[in-house]
């Protein structure tokens, strides 16, 4: 197979289409095969009518005992039937398919699946699907793939797609050796992505799984480690000098640093007037005080007559500290142009920054992806930080060192990592913790409630803003989505502006939004003209407002224990006392338990090792630490040990083959080199 053959190609898909699959990041053949389902469905067992509730999905066996109407309604025709058993009802209901009446048996048993809702006082299924007792033995059991979604885009016809090209493809070779595949008990390749989409059963997805999480990190850990070897040990020719500017500014902050900040502070500086050149990895909790660490180093490499570039993720964020940098700069009267390259400054502005930059003039240079553009050239760099690695691959870090004639590297993380996985993920950084909150900070009060107390919340976030305080509210989507029932941004947004005063006013979030939208909310916001923000989770990395207090997150069973701690580091991160609204929404009670946690601890890593010990070996894709690295599939808390396997392999390897140069490992060579382009297609959030 051509990997990067253009799903154009395919049967089904025209223009329209294909716009949509590019929205989910989808152009290529390989794209669709490695679109991995967000979960899975299963037919299960059918239970009968006088067990149907309302709220699920389920299939339900029963005979149809009442005449089957057709109805006209304006532009609708409406087919209703009706199954009845022990005293209970459930009524069927479809639109615009007038041939059921004729195709449906009265008096006829049949397995009718859908979701059951309650319409003044009767159990109603809506378009539910319709199986002879046959048909739905086949289907029973079987895992049915369920994909993420974008308006427009039904699950239906992703895995159409990814069938068709399954079916009539030939897909990739396999490129592990058969010595790997049996050491480590792993799948084929071809197996395993055949069973990731469609598994057979559950041990058949549970071993495609493993298969395709050993490679995920093979390729990254290969990666990491063969750039090792060109960034370790270099030396350090920029002659930098510890200042006395940068001591004095310390002095002169606000607030005393914490020991964890001074104590990593003077490793960076060592490092920065060393002998050889700094790559090394800050790791601090939520709210820890990283990013003043950051303006020192770059303001050290400044004085030193040097340019220091800060890359971020998010337009918001690099507005966010480029204000921040431009008013300590002010404060201290210290006189360094500082510039910011995102991707919305418009062309005339751009070629200005180019040329400042060019020609020296910049010293602070900050901004997202924008930073890497061919067309950047930097005068003398000597300094790059990244903010939050996960969200850049380890490739767009390179692409920012060598911008510079080996600059030196800082790696800035919130992501609680324990030393053991942190060294085998990152063993090309050295590894500093801040593991210390300022002491002025007031524990955050959390609870773990279901949607029963949502109006009492939003009564709690009125009398908080009337004390002048903002809130966060979390939606685990954008816009609604088929078959997921969770809440989304704009519909969110639109109820709760029915539900709050006329003077309380509701601004959104999502990641879709053009940069220069988002910037303006989150400015707005800032300024606290904006007081409630629904948002997605684009706003979990380091947004600092400190004026908002109250953070909801609705059905915050879909999210993973350590992204819910860094989206509540949010608040916290003033001298006020704020909450956190875990809004659960269900009323199961392992994940109230689960939830609890963060009720109980605030420590990022025991909340990450605790998230770890009680979803277990069986929960493989229930929720996920997403936003961790930039594994599709792979979760290093779970999949700990697949990493251990993988980073012997690589290991091994490298020590045979450095190069990757034999027949042995052309493959995987190749795989390689479309996973680096791969990461450079990846747009910044
Ligand atoms: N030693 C300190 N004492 C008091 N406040 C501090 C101290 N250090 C930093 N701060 C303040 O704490 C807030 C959070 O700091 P910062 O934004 O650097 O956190 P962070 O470590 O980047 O967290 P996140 O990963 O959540 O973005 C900021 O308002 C900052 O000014």
């Amino acid at each position: 197979m051509e990997k990067q053959e253009s799903i154009r190609n395919l049967k089904g898909i025209g223009e329209k289409t294909e716009k949509l699959f590019h929205i989910l990041g989808i152009d290529t053949i390989q794209d669709l095969l490695d679109y991995y389902p967000r979960e899975y469905e299963q037919y299960r067992i059918p239970v009968s009518v006088s067990m149907v509730q309302a709220g699920k999905k389920i299939a339900v066996l029963g005979k149809i005992t009442q005449s089957i109407s057709l109805r006209n309604t304006g532009r609708l025709t409406l087919v209703t039937a009706t199954l009845k058993e022990a005293g209970r009802e459930l009524q069927l209901t479809w639109y615009n398919m007038a041939f059921l009446k004729k195709t449906l048996v009265f008096g006829g048993t049949y397995i009718f699946r859908g979701v059951v809702s309650e319409k003044k006082n009767r159990l109603v299924m809506e378009q539910p699907e319709i199986f002879t007792k046959e048909q739905y033995q086949t289907m029973q059991n079987r895992l049915l793939p369920i994909y993420s979604l974008t308006k427009g885009m039904t699950n239906k016809m992703i895995a159409k797609m990814v069938r068709q090209v399954l079916e009539e493809k030939e897909i990739e070779q396999e490129y592990l050796s058969e010595k790997i595949r049996t050491s480590c008990q792993l799948a084929e390749y071809n197996y395993a992505v055949q069973e990731i989409h469609f598994p057979k059963n559950r041990e058949n997805m549970i071993l495609a799984r493993k298969r395709l999480v050993f490679d995920e990190f093979l390729i990254f850990l290969l990666s990491v480690r063969q750039m090792k070897e060109t960034v370790k040990n270099e030396k350090n020719l920029f002659g930098i000098k510890p200042v006395s500017e940068t001591e004095a500014l310390i002095q002169s902050l606000p607030y005393s640093l914490t020991n964890a900040q001074k104590k990593v502070w003077q490793e960076i500086q060592k490092d920065m007037t060393g002998e050889k050149l700094m790559a090394r990895l800050v790791q601090g909790d939520v709210g820890s005080g990283k990013t003043i660490l950051a303006f020192l180093a770059m303001l050290l490499s400044a004085q030193n007559g040097y340019q220091a570039a800060l890359m971020v993720p998010t337009e918001v964020l690099a507005v966010q500290h480029f204000e921040g940098l431009k008013q300590l700069l002010e404060e201290h009267q210290l006189d360094f142009e500082a510039v910011l390259l995102t991707g919305s400054i418009k062309a005339k502005e751009r070629r200005e920054i180019y040329q400042k930059i060019e020609n020296g003039k910049a010293k602070l240079i900050i901004g997202t992806h924008a930073l890497i553009q061919e067309n950047v050239n930097y005068k003398n760099l000597a300094l790059v930080i990244t903010d939050e690695q996960h969200r850049f691959g380890v490739h767009q870090r390179e692409d920012l060192s060598k911008k510079g004639k080996r600059p030196h590297v800082l790696v800035m993380s919130a992501t609680p990592i324990p030393r053991t996985l942190a060294i085998m993920l990152y063993g090309d950084l050295d590894l500093s913790v801040i593991d210390e909150l300022p002491a002025n900070r007031l524990p955050i009060k959390n609870c773990v409630v279901d949607t029963s107390y949502r109006k009492s919340a939003y009564r709690f976030m009125q009398k908080e803003i009337a004390e002048g305080r903002q809130v966060y509210v979390i939606c685990p989507m954008v816009e609604e989505s088929e078959g997921l029932e969770a809440e989304n941004v704009l519909d969110y947004t639109k109820k709760l502006r029915q539900e709050m005063p006329p003077e309380i006013s509701v601004g959104f979030l999502h990641g879709r939004m053009k940069p220069a939208e988002k910037n303006k909310i989150m400015e707005e916001f800032s300024e606290n003209k904006i007081q409630i923000l629904v948002s997605t989770t684009v706003i979990e990395v380091g947004v600092n407002v400190p004026n908002a207090t109250v953070m909801m997150v609705e059905n915050a069973e879909r999210f993973g224990l350590a992204q819910l701690h860094q989206l509540r580091g949010r608040v916290g991160r003033g001298e006020h006392q704020s909450y956190c609204i875990f809004m659960q929404g269900g009323t199961k009670k392992e994940i109230k338990e689960r939830l609890q946690i963060l009720v109980e601890s605030n420590d990022g890593f025991f909340i990450a090792g605790e998230d770890l010990r009680l979803r277990g070996p069986g929960d493989l894709f229930g929720i996920r630490q997403s936003g961790i690295l930039e594994f599709k599939l792979a979760d290093i808390y779970q999949d700990a040990a697949i990493l251990k396997e993988a980073s012997i392999v690589a290991d091994e390897i490298l020590e045979k083959d450095p190069h990757l140069e034999s027949e042995e490992y052309k493959g995987l060579k190749n795989r390689l080199e479309f996973y680096a382009k791969e990461q450079m297609k990846r747009p910044g959030i």
